[in-house]
Parts: C-alpha cells; structure tokens; sequence
C-alpha cells in the first residue's frame, strides 16, 4: 500500500509538519514525526477531516490575498489623489499668486498715473490762470481812448505770442501725455483684458473701446490721452475745470481699480482660504482614517498575539461562541436571527430539523456561513477550561513537575521506586510510599513533584485537553538496550508538548551497558548532550543499584532553574485531576496537582463535570494535609462523582456556582450524549444507502493472521461494487485499537475483526462513537453479511448479546475435571448457560461454553459483576493467568420488515 509523508502532505495542505502533526494526534493518528509514512487509510481519513480546515484555509488565503490586492489598489489611488490634489492646490496658489501681484501692480500703476495727471493739470490750470490774469493786467492797462497803431500791434503781438504759447504748451502736454499714457493703459488694458474691467472702460471713450477690442494693448494704451484730445478741441477758458475733471476722473478710476481688485482679492482670498480649509479637513478626516485603521490593526496584532499565547485561534476571537451540539433554537439566538431562517437554511440544506433538534458541527458552519457569519464551536474540552491571569508581581517560585517516560522494561517504575526512596529516606523515614498518581520528593531542602502518567498516550490525552501539567520530561533509555520505539514516541510527546528532556541513562549497572551508544543514537532524534554542545542534559543512573540518582535530582532541580518555574500561591487554587477513582469506602477519589493558588481542606471546586467541598486532603503518604500549594500533588475526597483524569480543576468561592457550572456541565453531556451522530452499520447500510445515496462502505479490518485479511480482501474484489463501492480503508494485524475506532467514526467505517477482540477502552470507544464492530471467527461469515448488506437483504435475524466479563485470577487443576479458572467477574452477570471466548491479549484463543460454573463449592446459575467464582471451560484446557473470559448470548432478533 502506497504510504505519504508526513512533511509532503504537510506541503500538499500548505500547513507545516508541526500542525499538521497535531492534527493527526488529535484524530489519534500515529505519526511521530515529518518523515512518519502514513497509511492511505490514514491520508484519506486526514483529508476529509481537515476537509473543511484546508478549504477554509484556501478560502482565507484568498480573501487575504484579495483583500491586500485591494488595499493596495487603494492605497495607490489615494496616493494618486492626493498627488494630483496637491499638484492642483501648487497650480492654484501659483495662480493665485500671480493675479494678486498684477491686480496690486495695476491699480498702484493707475493710481500712480492719476496722480501724475492730476498734478500736471493743475500745474496747467494753475499757469494758465496766471497767464489770463497777467493779459487782462495788460489789457486793463491800455487806455480805452487810445486807439492809435502802437496799442493794436502791442495787442496783435500779445495774440501772437499767445497762440505760439499755447502751441507750444500743447505739444509739451502731448509729448508728456503721450509718454505716461502706455504706462497707465498697460494697468488698465490687462485688468480689461482679465476681467473686461468696469474702470477701465469707464476710463475709454466709445471709438477708442472699439478699437481697443479688436486692437492689442498698445494701441488701446495711446488713446488713453483722451481727455487731453477733448481739452484741445475745447474753449480754452474751460481747461481749468477739464483738468479737475481728468483728476477726479482718475482719482475715481484708481479708487475703483484700487477698490475692485481689494474686493477680488479678497472673495479670491476667502475662496481660497475656504478650498484649502476644505481640502485641509478633507485630509485631516483622511489623516483620522489613516491613524484610526492603524490603532484597529494594532488592536487586531495585540489580540492575534494574546490569543497565540493561549493558545487560541485569533479567527476565533471574533466568531459568535456556541456549544458543539447546539439546537437549532439556540444557535439562531446566539446569531440573533429568527430560528425560522436557520430552519429554512437548513431545509434548503436538504436536513430539516426543529427547533430543539441539536446540529452537527458542519451543519452550524454550513448555517453560520450561509449567514455570513463568523461561528466557533467550542468543544466540550475547551468549555471546561479556565484561564486566569496573574500579576508577575503575584508570581512565586514553585516546584517542577516532571513525567517519567521510556521504553517498557527500560526501569520507569525502578528508577520511581529509587528516586522515592531517595526522597523519603532523606526526609520521611519509614513513610509508606502509596500510589496516588503523583509523589513528592525532597532533595537538598527542595522540592520535585513526580507524575507517573501510565503511558505516552495519556501523556498526549492530558496535553490534548489543555493539561498543561509536566515541566519536565525524564527520558529514561536502558543503557543495554539503547533507543527503542517507545523511546522516540516519548521523545516526539515531549517535544510536541514543548517540554525539556532530561535523560536518564539506567541500567548502568548492567556489564554489556553502553551509555555512550545511547548518546550517539538519540542525538539522531535531535535529543543531544549538553557535553556534545547540545540542550540536553544526560545523567548516568542505575536504578537498581540506586546510584546517579541523586544526580538525576540535581539535575532536574538545574533544569527546573532555568525555567524560573513561578506561580501564584495566594489564591484560588486551580490545577488538574491527575487520576480519579470511586472508593468503595470514601467515595470518589481524585489526585489532584495544584498549579496555582493553594488548596486548603474546605475549599468548594469543579473538577469536569463533578463538584464538591474537599473533606479531606492526603500526601502520598496517607497523611491528612490542611493545605496544597503549587506543584503539590494530593489526593481530595469530597467530589460528589468522578472526574476523568486529565480535567481541569478550579476553587469557587460560592458553592452555588461551583454546582451551577458542574450541572451545566452534566446536563450537556446528556444532552450530547442524546443526540450522538449515528454511524452506518451493516444492518442499516442498505436503508442508509437508499436514503442518502451512499454508495461507499468502509471498512476497517483487523485480524489475528495476516491471511484473513487478504482472504477478504480478495473476497471483496470479487464482488458486485457497481451500486456500492467497499473500501478497506485500513487493516492490520491484531487487536482493535482505539485508534481504529477512532478511524472508523472519521471515516464512517464498520470494524471487522477475524479471531480479535476490541482492546482496551476501544470498545467503550466504539460504542461511545457509535463505531460498528462485526467479529467474525470464520471469514465466508463476514463475506455473506457484508454482501447482503451490500444488497440490501440482511435482516438481523440472530444478534451476539454480550452478558459480562471475567478475568481469570488463577487456575487449578481439579483432578477429574480439568482446569479451574479461578476469576473475577468484572463486568454484567455471566450465566452458565452462556457461550464463552477465551481472548488473551486482544486475540480470541477459543470459543465454547461453560464446562462449569461454581461459587466456593456450589454449582451456581450465575455470577454478577464483583463476585469471584470458579469456572471451567468445555473442551479447553489451557486457560492462563491474565485471560478475559467473554460471556455472550445469542439472541434471536424480530425482523424489521
Ligand atoms: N540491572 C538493572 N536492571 C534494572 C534496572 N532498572 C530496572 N531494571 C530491571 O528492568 C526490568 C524492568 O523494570 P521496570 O522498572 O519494571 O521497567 P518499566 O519501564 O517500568 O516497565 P513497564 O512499566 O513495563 O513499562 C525489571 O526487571 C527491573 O528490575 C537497573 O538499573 N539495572
């Protein structure tokens, strides 16, 4: 089968190895690293996962990328504006500048002309009054009798004189005239030719605007002597009054140049000033924009970066947050929409639901969306986390916590043993060291709080959920065995956890040990020793010889230093529930690990979704304890239910609220619980099929050998896959894991197991999942269900019912009889009539029936759950310590049809 790359589908999403890591250990996927190859089974399940991530994704990308085109658009047009605005204004002060400095030029030419005319013609008045007053002297002075030759050619020769004078003053006026004229009409002429000046025409007689207008400025400036023209052609009595008239006649023409361009500059000036104040506040407003949409995307950074250091989506910040497995009601009031609208998209979606009816996940993205509107759906996991926030002047140094990991057999539990010992040796001699999930030791007056997780996955489970609890990791390799699978999924936890590795190299003791070939093999996986230049530090121990280990301890205290662990102490405490139990005699139990704040005996808290007044608190040595301070470990009774390990748990101060928010919690998961997505099952998959038209049936398979699987794969092949397509999307090997159950829901895939059993919690799983599992002990079984599955014909007629569970304790040899298998009964009630399989280790070993069932000497009927009892097997003599045995009915089942 063709595997993937971890690293070359990280490219193919577009997303880094590290996320897409995450991803796959939140689907369970195993895969360590970026060169981890994964299955197609796997590459398929993780693209329709990540389906709706990746399209959102592009789909942000693009918008993105749209959305700095336009602004860059748009950025680049306002600069143009304003380029050009600029331009404009630079053009229009120019103007601006240019015709008030002409307007002041002319009309200070025109006053300066009027003011010459003026005086001149009353300097001409003034002689020529002089001059008349001086001839009537003459004139008064010759006898009126006398009226001989001598007086009349005395009178002649005055007249004489007095024309040739006048000739003369008359040139000498023209001459002057003449030159001061261009000068004045020069004002005139461009304040006419601006404006069609009022003055200026006023200033002009009709002939001369005639000819001015089709005239250029020189011309129009000669005639500007008129008056003097007009005085020539006048009486000469009167050329006293036209030089008062050429004066007023200025006077009022500079006045009313001088006065009509103040009145132009000025409306000019106010125009101006108004435009650019326009203008200004035109860039002042765009200014405000400018440092408004600068404060937004800071906000927007700042909160982008805290919600990264929550580790919190930053798109989710803004989204409207709704429960996974809101109703319709709920979601449309969240939305603030009417739920008609959400009922009608969801018709239109082609799943009609009411109003109480809750939704999947896709659904609400799909409404939200449809909507235009920004949606979260908060996990249950993240509905139960707090978040709080501490004053760094609050902060105290605390403890580290530290996780113990390895390979099995590579001495966790020894090198535990040791270090506790070394602990309460120095400081709690004689203390019996009971297991509560976590101890405490001491060494050189400090503390370090150890967690024993039971295993990698808890680890990875804990930290999925927000349980931020390890500080440091302590690898512990077997000197003799060196680096082992489990080693590096250990190394890949903490490294995805981000937490430092100590390494503990154990097994010193041991002659064929190698401690440098441990070194030499984990700096290939990036765990380096500080001595070869590297982060980690590496300690030589042997835990059965309890030698290095108060080195180790050291070395942990070195480590925890350069974290500068702090916490604050003083108050409410907060932390995780480390293990949780129900105590036939105290209730439940919890192991809790204070993270901050401290705990104190009396104290109200929520743990998931139980809650309760801690009765009392416990050390790991039994002991009563008041109080529980940072990166203490303690055991709490008082919970009113038992919390899962892993949960976060926070003090309130009013036990009202505490019980409020644990039954809100409670109500939910029943809520939830109600309205499970229902996967296909064989039994279904042909109404399914019909109804939605799906033509695809997925298969998980599992089996004890690797025969079975090709024997139904080959099978399968041979079938009619024309109406419905079967895909193994995965098989292997052995038990059914968690994993493929996990496989399975994502996939909507049946299990189908060969001479396996589910392990572990995997058959809670797959029924918390609602995860068919079919197992089959013959394999045309499973071939015949699966087509009449396929055709629509299997009717459950008959259904395996499975009535409890035993492990085996010991066993006797009961001469006559056989074996005895001495067990306990863990699960249901197992009667004897019922059929029984032996399944050691996840694989079924036999199955059969009951040879005998008896409590202490009596044959017995039954036996419950919690009752020890003595059984034998028909046909079977081999049964071990350690085997389950699974007792099932077979049950006749009415037909539906
Ligand atoms: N010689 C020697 N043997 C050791 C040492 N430490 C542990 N062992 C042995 O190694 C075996 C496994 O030790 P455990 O402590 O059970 O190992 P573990 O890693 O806790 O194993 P699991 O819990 O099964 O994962 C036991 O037989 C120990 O006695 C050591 O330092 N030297």
């Amino acid at each position: 089968m063709a595997k993937v790359r971890v690293s070359s589908l990280a490219k193919e999403f577009g997303m880094t190895s590290k996320e897409l890591l995450d991803h796959l250990a939140e689907m369970k996927i195993p895969a360590k690293s970026a060169s981890s190859a994964l299955e197609d089974a796997y590459v398929s399940m993780v693209k329709k996962k990540l389906a709706p991530v990746l399209e959102a994704r592009a789909a942000e990308i693009e918008a993105q990328k749209q959305a700095e085109k336009e602004a860059a658009e748009r950025e680049e047009a306002e600069k143009a504006a304003a380029a050009e605005a600029e331009r404009i204004e630079a053009e229009r002060r120019r103007e601006e500048e240019r015709r008030l400095s002409q307007a002041a030029m002319a009309a200070e030419e025109a006053a300066r002309a009027a003011a010459a005319e003026a005086e001149r013609a009353e300097r001409e008045r003034a002689a020529e009054a002089a001059r008349q007053a001086e001839l009537e002297a003459k004139r008064r002075a010759v006898p009126a009798s006398d009226s001989g030759s001598r007086f009349r050619s005395l009178l002649d020769q005055i007249a004489q004189q007095e024309v040739v004078l006048k000739e003369k003053k008359e040139a000498e006026t023209k001459k002057k005239a003449d030159a001061d004229a261009p000068r004045a009409e020069r004002g005139r002429g461009r304040k006419s030719d601006r404006r069609g000046g009022a003055a200026a025409e006023s200033a002009a007689s009709a002939p001369r605007s005639r000819r001015s207008n089709s005239a250029p400025v020189v011309p129009a400036g000669m005639d500007v002597p008129a008056p003097e023209k007009a005085g020539r052609g006048g009486k000469k009595r009167r050329g006293g009054q036209q030089a008062d008239q050429h004066n007023d006649h200025y006077s009022r023409m500079a006045r009313e140049a001088e006065e009509y361009s103040r009145e132009r500059v000025l409306e000019e000036a106010r125009a101006a000033v108004e435009e650019a104040s326009r203008e200004s506040t035109g860039r002042r407003k765009k200014r405000k924009e400018k440092r408004e949409r600068e404060a937004a995307q800071m906000r927007e950074e700042k909160k982008i970066e805290e919600a990264l250091a929550q580790g919190v989506n930053p798109e989710d910040l803004d989204a409207v947050r709704v429960s996974q497995g809101v109703t319709v009601q709920e979601l449309a009031e969240a939305l603030d929409v009417s739920p008609n609208d959400i009922i009608k998209r969801l018709f239109l979606l082609g799943t009609p639901l009411t109003m109480t009816q809750s939704m999947s996940d896709d659904l609400v993205e799909l409404v939200a969306d449809d909507l235009g509107r920004q949606i979260k759906i908060v996990t249950p996991e993240e509905e139960n986390t707090f978040s709080f926030y501490d004053d760094p002047k609050d902060l105290k140094p605390r403890p580290p916590v530290v996780t113990v990991m390895g390979h099995v057999d590579h001495g966790k539990t020894s090198l535990l043993d040791a270090i506790r010992h070394t602990g309460v040796a120095t400081h709690e001699a004689g203390g019996i060291t009971q297991h509560i999930g976590a101890s405490q030791v001491m060494i050189n007056g400090r503390q370090i709080t150890f967690v024993d997780t039971p295993g990698h996955e808890a680890f990875t489970a804990m930290r999925a959920r927000g349980a931020k609890i390890t500080d440091v990791v302590v690898l512990v390799v077997a000197a003799d065995d060196g680096v082992m699978p489990q080693t590096v999924e250990a190394i890949n936890h903490s490294k995805a956890a981000g937490v430092p590795i100590v390494v503990a190299v154990n097994k010193c003791d041991k002659p064929d040990a190698n401690p440098d070939r441990v070194r030499q093999e984990l700096v290939e996986y990036g765990v380096i020793p500080e001595e070869w230049g590297g982060q980690n530090m590496f300690v030589n121990v042997s835990a059965r010889q309890k030698t290095g280990i108060d080195d180790l301890l050291e070395t942990i205290l070195l480590q925890a230093d350069v974290l500068e662990l702090k916490a604050n102490p003083d108050t409410f405490a907060s932390g995780y529930i480390i293990e949780a139990k129900l105590d036939r005699g105290r209730g439940p139990v919890a192991t809790v690990l204070v993270n901050r704040g401290t705990l104190h005996v009396g104290d109200t808290l929520v743990a998931g979704m139980s809650y309760g007044r801690v009765r009392a608190m416990l050390d790991q040595h039994g002991n009563n304890v008041k109080e529980a301070k940072p990166s203490d470990a303690v055991e709490i009774l008082g919970l009113n239910s038992v919390p899962a390990a892993g949960d976060e748990f926070r003090v309130f101060e009013d036990e009202r609220d505490a019980r409020d928010l644990a039954e809100q919690r409670s109500l939910k998961a029943r809520i939830e619980e109600q309205n499970k997505v229902k996967h296909v099952t064989l039994e279904t998959l042909f109404s399914e099929m019909s109804e939605n038209e799906l033509a695809e049936l997925n298969l998980v398979v599992k089996a004890d050998v690797q025969g079975s699987i090709e024997a139904l794969a080959d099978a399968l092949g041979k079938m009619d896959q024309s109406e419905v397509r079967i895909n193994i999307i995965h098989s292997a090997v052995g038990a059914i894991s968690e994993t493929d159950v996990v496989l399975a829901a994502a996939s909507n895939a049946i299990i189908i197991g060969f001479g396996v059993r589910p392990q572990g919690k995997a058959r809670d799983l797959a029924e918390k999942e609602n995860v068919q599992i079919k197992t089959y002990s013959i394999i045309y079984k499973a071939i015949e269900d699966i087509d009449a599955a396929r055709v629509g014909l299997l009717k459950p007629t008959e259904e395996e019912v499975r009535t409890g569970e035993a492990e085996v304790r010991e066993t006797f040899r009961v001469p006559k009889v056989g074996l005895i298998a001495g067990c306990m009964v863990t699960e249901g009630e197992i009667e004897r009539t019922d059929s029984v399989r032996v399944v050691r280790d996840g694989v079924v070993v036999f199955d059969g029936s009951f040879a005998s069932m008896r409590r202490f000497k009596d044959d017995v009927k039954s036996v419950k759950a919690g009752y020890e009892c003595g059984l034998g097997i028909e046909k079977f003599q081999d049964i071990k310590v350690g085997d389950i045995l699974e007792a099932y009915k077979v049950v006749e089942v009415a037909r539906t049809e």
